[in-house]
């Protein structure tokens, strides 16, 4: 055997190889994985673009520049209607009133001539003779000229005019245009020309803003890079929920812990993961917004940006992990992320309106929203923004993290109080989430008690701690009282043998696994469904009670049909599900208690029923991971890994992902990982499903060899791999152990007796065919004769070249005189050979499937139609043997008769009436529990239906029916 690795240094190994697992998995998955890591600068290249076009439209505009001597503007001309966005087409640059003076028609004839740069067409100005018309013009013309110039004439020397325009400041190609300056400056320019009589006198009048340092710009970051940030952190959030969910959903971790995978292990290797792609994806964050020239980025320093972005993707990991206990379904993942972004996205523009940082808020109001991840970041980018604010702002330093901004008075928390925030919220996630896994049910519907961290054998590792099953908040309802069937003499040695030694405190070497008294059963459960529906269920006796023990180097197969509670059993084992009462010790190591778990673990090999498979992986790394969570050294790894895949026929395919295996493939390489690291109890869970019969063979091979230094548990549904690989088989029937023994003692013991095969050399008869075939009908009818006449058998199967007979045991006595006949007169009977064996495993196991379909069907008391062929009806239990029939007594026969039900199985295992004896009368004796009749009136229904009397077998035999 290869050396083992424990303690410390093997949870080191195991969280390497988990980490290799990870990186493996993120490499095959390359899509997933790029989009990952270019999530960054996809989305700090839009925060770009958004930026770039905010500042293209904002570009003529002073007010974000510094200006310390303003420019003089020239008079402002007026400007084209259609310019206007607000005007409907067509539309005029200005109307006016009082067209009927002379004066003024010349005043706006030089406004439109003289109008600096553009003369104004006269098709784009209206007049009207006073206000009034105008106001009803623009009344009914809404939006199609800008201004209303209104000429008044005070005295010959004075001129008064009125203006009335739009007041609203409207943004016209980036630059704001004041609508009254342009018509009051050519109106007032206009008339004092007129005035003083000189068209040419200069009228210049420049504006001048005030000189004025840049305000703060528009900050795309601080407005929306929140969201964008959150959304990249949603990314690797909803990444890390699917790839928890996924272990868990496809059993995948079960599987590890099985094979000795230590929980720290666990989440260690997925936290180290984490933190590796959060330092990457911070990394890429404060690297593409320094790339893009964004000054939150360029004037902050550096490492305060990376912790601030690595502190929150770490405290999103912490909350991805708890709620990925909750969650079973790795398709729920993105579900979960977007409503998380959605929640996420709604705080933020609560936070960007100072909520709750600010001292008008109560300090728990603050404590409360800082638990969420996403409020302190969009906090925490306010912050850094107002470090950037203007040009005179130099940022946050390293060593002024922990400081206010100079100029904010209100400030309640810095970048320092958020690392802290952030580090604490990871922490409290990350141990609720450790918390709710270990208390909701596991893929196994397993579950630890709410309680258990107060229990200190949970800390020290030792055993107590025991597991519970059901949902948290479920009622787990009384086990359904046990159905009695009738145990077979062997089954009670096994278990008085295994009870005995209990008592007597015996250890016997040769014993691998003794099973004492192991019981199992599914609590009912109690939900709300549909409209607030409670929905139960009972619980179940999956497995009621096995006493049983497994030799070494020995193969123990269980054998039943579907639901008999083979893999509970076999699950209730390898520790995958709390047993409900007795115990079993594997080496000595109790089931029942976690050290001793534990310790199993290391010498268990699990093939389960479904293939659990990383489908990215190949065989080689799955075989290799699997060898280090047993603890093998790494030195032998590659070696052990070689042979193991060379003993299942996979060298060819070591370095094919698992995911392109055939089913026989997969159930090969299952196999090769419940043999990796040399275990002393092997347990195989239908194996061979699904492969050819050549691979079958080979890997009969290797189950045979196998048994040497350990002992093997296999469950299958084929009587042939049964027959061949078993030193003992025990067969189960809901739920018990209905018979054990080797092949030979149950085929002995509840087989229908002996077959006989007697094959004829017809086609070697040289004659015409019409005559040969009268010669083998006659040798048919001559061989069938003689089984009649010496042992009461009639053909179970013909045709023109064998017979086959069924030969109960009760004729076995005669069985030596009469085949030495046959045998004497061979060529008599054109027979070409004899065989002579005893009934098959496959109807053994029929025989016992059908007799516990029995006693399950008459302890429920379910009743079936019975029709006889005389045309009458009579209810009957299922599974009654012997019935009387009520009203069928007569002067010559008092008592009733009887029939004899003969009983099948259909497709789905259930009980079926094959056919039925003829009618006889119930012999004398038999002891009915009413006078026929006294009582015919009690059996018949409500409907009139007749309802059958149950003889007790012993007090009847097959001879009445002769
Ligand atoms: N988690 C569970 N909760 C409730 N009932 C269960 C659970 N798991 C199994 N059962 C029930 O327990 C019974 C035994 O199931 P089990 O899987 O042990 O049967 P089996 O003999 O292995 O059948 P098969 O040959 O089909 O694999 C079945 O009736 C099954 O429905």
């Amino acid at each position: 055997m290869a050396t083992t690795i424990s303690g410390i240094p093997l949870v080191a190994l195991q969280v390497k190889a988990l980490l290799k697992k990870n990186l493996l998995l993120s490499w095959r998955n390359k899509r997933a994985s790029l989009l990952q890591l270019l999530s960054p600068f996809m989305f700090i290249f839009l925060i770009f673009a958004i930026d770039k076009a905010m500042k293209a439209k904002t570009s003529t505009s002073s007010s974000y520049k510094s200006v310390t001597e303003p420019p003089m503007e020239p008079s402002l001309p007026i400007t084209p209607c259609e310019d206007k966005l607000f005007i409907n087409l067509p539309c005029y640059d200005f109307v006016w009133s009082g067209h009927q003076s002379p004066k003024f028609r010349i005043i706006v004839a030089r406004i439109m001539n003289n109008n600096p740069g553009r003369p104004i067409p006269p098709s784009k100005v209206k007049s009207f003779k006073d206000k009034s018309e105008v106001d009803a013009w623009l009344f009914s013309n809404p939006m199609r000229c800008p201004a209303a110039l209104h000429f008044i004439e005070r005295n010959d020397t004075v001129i008064g005019y009125g203006l009335q325009t739009n007041s609203t400041s409207l943004q016209r190609r980036g630059k704001f245009e004041n609508p009254t300056a342009s018509f009051q400056l050519a109106a007032e320019r206009e008339i004092a020309r007129y005035l003083i009589g000189d068209a040419e006198f200069s009228w210049n009048v420049f504006l001048r803003e005030f000189a004025h340092p840049s305000t703060t710009p528009f900050s795309v970051v601080a407005s929306i890079g929140p969201a964008f940030f959150l959304v990249i952190a949603i990314f690797n959030f909803v990444l890390q929920i699917r790839s928890l969910v996924t272990e868990k959903e496809l059993k995948l971790r079960q599987a590890m812990t099985m094979m000795g995978l230590y929980d720290f292990a666990y989440w260690f290797s997925w936290l180290i993961w984490e933190a590796v792609v959060a330092i990457l994806s911070s990394l890429l964050i404060v690297l593409f917004g320094m790339m893009f020239q964004f000054r939150f980025f360029l004037d902050n320093s550096f490492v305060v940006l990376f912790f601030f972005f690595f502190l929150f993707e770490l405290s999103m990991t912490g909350l991805a992990f708890m709620i990925s206990a909750f969650i079973r379904k790795s398709s729920s993942a993105t579900t979960v992320g977007f409503y998380i972004f959605i929640v996420g996205f709604v705080t933020q523009l609560v936070a960007l309106v100072g909520f709750p940082y600010k001292d008008s808020f109560s300090k728990t109001t603050r404590n409360l929203w800082s638990l969420f991840p996403p409020n302190l970041f969009s906090q925490g980018i306010n912050v850094l923004s107002d470090a950037v604010a203007t040009s005179e702002d130099k940022g946050v330093s390293w060593s002024k993290r922990g400081e206010c901004a100079l100029n904010k008075t209100d400030c309640v928390i810095t970048i320092d109080d958020i690392y802290k925030w952030l580090a604490a919220t990871f922490f409290l996630w990350f141990v609720l989430a450790i918390y709710f896994d270990n208390i909701i049910p596991n893929a196994s519907g397993v579950r630890k008690s709410i309680w258990y961290f107060l229990n200190p054998n949970y800390w020290m590792g030792k055993g107590g701690q025991k597991v519970k099953e059901g949902g948290v908040c479920s009622c787990i309802g009384s086990a359904l009282c046990q159905e009695q069937s009738t145990p077979d003499d062997d089954v009670l040695e096994e278990e008085n043998k295994v009870k005995q030694q209990l008592t007597e405190g015996l250890v016997d070497a040769n014993i691998a696994v003794q099973i004492r008294g192991l019981a199992k059963t599914y609590p009912g459960t109690r939900s709300i469904g549909c409209c607030f529906k409670c929905k139960r269920t009972s619980p179940y006796n999956a497995v009621k009670g096995l006493w049983v023990n497994f030799a070494k180097d020995q193969l123990f197969c269980l054998l039943g049909p579907n639901g008999a509670g083979k893999t509970t059993a076999i699950n209730c084992l390898a520790g995958i599900t709390p047993v409900t009462d007795g115990d079993a010790l594997i080496y000595g190591h109790s089931i029942r208690s976690s050290s001793g778990l534990s310790n199993i673990q290391k010498l268990i090999g699990v093939c389960p029923q479904f293939d659990i498979l990383w489908d990215a992986l190949s065989g080689q790394e799955h075989l290799q991971l699997f060898a280090t969570i047993k603890g093998l050294s790494p030195s032998s790894i590659k070696s052990i890994t070689q042979t193991s895949l060379a003993e299942v026929r996979l060298t060819d395919a070591s370095k094919v992902r698992a995911g392109s295996y055939s089913g026989g493939m997969k159930r090969r390489l299952s196999f090769a990982i419940a043999l990796i690291g040399d275990p002393k109890l092997v347990i195989l869970d239908e194996p061979t499903t699904g492969m050819d019969p050549i691979i079958r063979r080979h890997v009969w091979d290797i189950i045979e060899n196998a048994k040497r230094g350990r002992a093997i548990v296999l469950t299958t549904h084929s009587m042939e791999e049964a027959d061949i690989l078993s030193d003992r088989i025990g067969i189960m029937a809901k739920g018990s152990l209905r018979c054990i023994g080797t092949s030979i003692r149950l085929k002995s013991r509840f087989g229908a007796g002996f077959i006989a095969n007697i094959s004829f050399n017809g086609n070697n008869i040289e004659c015409s065919p019409a005559s040969g075939d009268a010669i083998s009908t006659e040798h048919h009818e001559a061989v069938k004769k003689l089984f009649k006449n010496h042992l009461d058998v009639v053909p179970k199967e013909e045709n023109n070249n064998f017979l086959t007979f069924v030969i109960p045991h009760d004729r076995e006595a005669l069985l030596k005189n009469f085949f030495s006949e046959l045998q004497d007169r061979e060529k008599e009977f054109g027979i070409s050979d004899i065989q002579l064996g005893l009934t098959t495993l496959e109807e053994v196991f029929l025989n016992i499937a059908r007799q516990a379909e029995l006693e399950s069907a008459a302890a429920e008391g379910r009743l079936v139609t019975l029709t006889l062929t005389s045309g009458e009806s009579v209810q009957i239990p299922i599974g009654a043997r012997f019935v009387g029939i009520p009203g069928t007594e007569s002067a010559e026969n008092p008592t009733w008769f009887m029939v004899e039900v003969y009983w099948e199985q259909d497709d789905t295992g259930a009980l079926c009436i094959a056919s039925h004896s003829q009618k006889v009368p119930i012999p004398h004796g038999v002891q009915l529990s009413s006078s026929p009749s006294r009582r015919h009136r009690r059996y018949l229904g409500q409907s009139g239906t007749v309802h059958g009397v149950v003889i007790d077998p012993s007090q009847v035999s097959s001879v009445d029916f002769q």
